[in-house]
């Protein structure tokens, strides 16, 4: 995919030992690899020998590691093959400032901000996978975004499906967006059956292979949750105007509401190529080598309310929205704190959305953000809070 000079697009992709990192580079291969595209910074933090592998085959100019303690071993493993290395804050930082065109926003939680915005407000374009940017940040993010003059591209499925079925000459008659959501592996269970799930059964989903974090995300629906406020961000919508479906064959991957009656659906196979793909050729459509939808072998699709008692985030996320200021981005770092609290066997699965919604209660009244550094230090408030309630119960237990 050349600019319309001829050379290829530059591109950089923060979090590309991931899920969503992987299957970009997949997609960038399927695009024509170095002949469109020319890779500029590479990062992940803890799977160097991949980094290293990725930031090689594609002539990456710079890969970075977010951890501080890998610099040398990536140094080494990148010897004598003129990529520039990086690590840490610093060198987050240095990759998101490198002039690249179109930038995949793909490190997992909170710590993807800080060189988002970066990348931002220096105009690129932002394929955003990374929810937590919009549910931390929200206006604050999409301002930084429009300041810096790049677009913002979603690449969570349901948001692109969204973006894919949003007709912008009629915005104003756009009524309302419904999330579609799986499940997760408990969709069926009751709270008791829930109470005593490991990490390992959490993490399995029904149909999206993808990172540890939003896999549990799916299981608890906390994911579904982060996603109603980034479609409210994104979309520029009233909290009541975004809804959840259960769809437990993620094939229907969301849908926008019309004052006529019409619903305009996008469908797929769930597969986060065709997402990725779109943010990469938008507004044109790639040609890709991924599943094509066969509907008689599909036969049915299934629809169910969602039980917000058996999956208390959803409620959750509608009381932030609704509460506004910072109640976001302190539902979003007390379920990252507890989701670390869960994966290291400190709290059982339903205790994530009791410490998330007693952080909720306890931090109700910190002031809104009018700065960046107002969403950080409200994320540092959350964690701390949550961390003392997870102790608080640790003791009690
Ligand atoms: N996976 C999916 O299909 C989807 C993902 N998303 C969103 O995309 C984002 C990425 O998800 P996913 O790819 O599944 O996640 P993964 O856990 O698979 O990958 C996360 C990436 O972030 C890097 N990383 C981890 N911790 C840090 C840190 N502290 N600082 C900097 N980089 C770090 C990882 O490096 P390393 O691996 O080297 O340790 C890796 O490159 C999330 O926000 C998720 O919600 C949205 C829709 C679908
Ligand atoms: C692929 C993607 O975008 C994920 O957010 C996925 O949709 C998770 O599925 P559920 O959270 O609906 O289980
Ligand atoms: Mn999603």
């Amino acid at each position: 995919m050349t600019t319309d000079s001829g050379r290829p697009r530059r591109l950089t992709i923060l979090g590309s030992t991931g899920s969503i990192g992987v299957n970009t580079l997949d997609v960038v291969r399927q695009l024509g690899g170095r002949d469109a595209f020319e890779v500029m910074a590479l990062t992940g933090n803890g799977n160097i020998e991949l980094l290293a592998q990725q930031a090689r085959e594609t002539g990456a100019k710079l890969a970075v590691t977010a951890d501080e303690s890998q610099y040398m071993t990536l140094k080494d493993a990148l010897f004598g093959s003129g990529v520039d290395v990086a690590a840490g804050v610093s060198g987050l930082d240095e990759a998101a400032s490198l002039e690249a065109e179109w930038v995949m926003a793909a490190i997992v939680g909170t710590a993807g901000l800080a060189p988002t915005l970066k990348a931002a407000s220096r105009g690129a374009d932002i394929a955003l996978a990374n929810k937590e940017c919009l549910v931390s940040a929200g206006e604050l993010f999409v301002e930084a975004v429009r300041a810096g003059g790049g677009r913002l591209i979603p690449v969570d499925s349901e948001h692109s499906a969204i973006f894919q079925c949003l007709d912008n000459d009629q915005r104003h008659a756009l009524e309302r967006i419904v999330l579609t959501a799986s499940g997760g592996p408990f969709r069926t269970y009751n709270r008791e059956q829930m109470a005593n799930v490991t990490v390992e059964t959490a993490r399995t989903h029904p149909n999206w292979s993808m990172g540890l974090k939003i896999s549990v995300g799916s299981a608890s629906m906390f994911n579904k949750a982060l996603e109603m406020v980034e479609a409210k961000h994104l979309f520029g919508l009233r909290p009541d105007q975004v809804e959840v479906i259960v769809h437990p064959q993620s094939i229907v991957h969301s849908m926008v509401g019309y004052s006529d009656g019409s619903v305009i659906a996008q469908l797929g196979a769930p597969d986060m190529r065709t997402a990725i793909g779109y943010s990469l050729t938008y507004p044109k459509r790639p040609k890709l080598d991924v599943e094509r939808l066969d509907f008689a072998k599909l036969a049915r699709l299934d629809f169910e309310a969602p039980d917000e008692k058996r999956f208390p985030a959803l409620r959750l996320a509608r009381t932030a929205m609704e509460r506004g200021g910072v109640q976001a981005a302190v539902m979003n770092a007390a379920e990252e704190t507890a989701f670390n609290a869960f994966v290291a066997g400190r709290i059982g699965f339903l205790g994530m959305a009791e410490i998330v919604e007693d952080v909720m209660e306890r931090l109700i009244s910190l002031p809104p953000a009018r700065t960046i550094a107002d969403v950080f230090a409200a994320d540092s408030e959350a964690r701390r809070t949550a961390a003392q309630v997870i102790a608080i119960r640790e003791q009690a237990a």
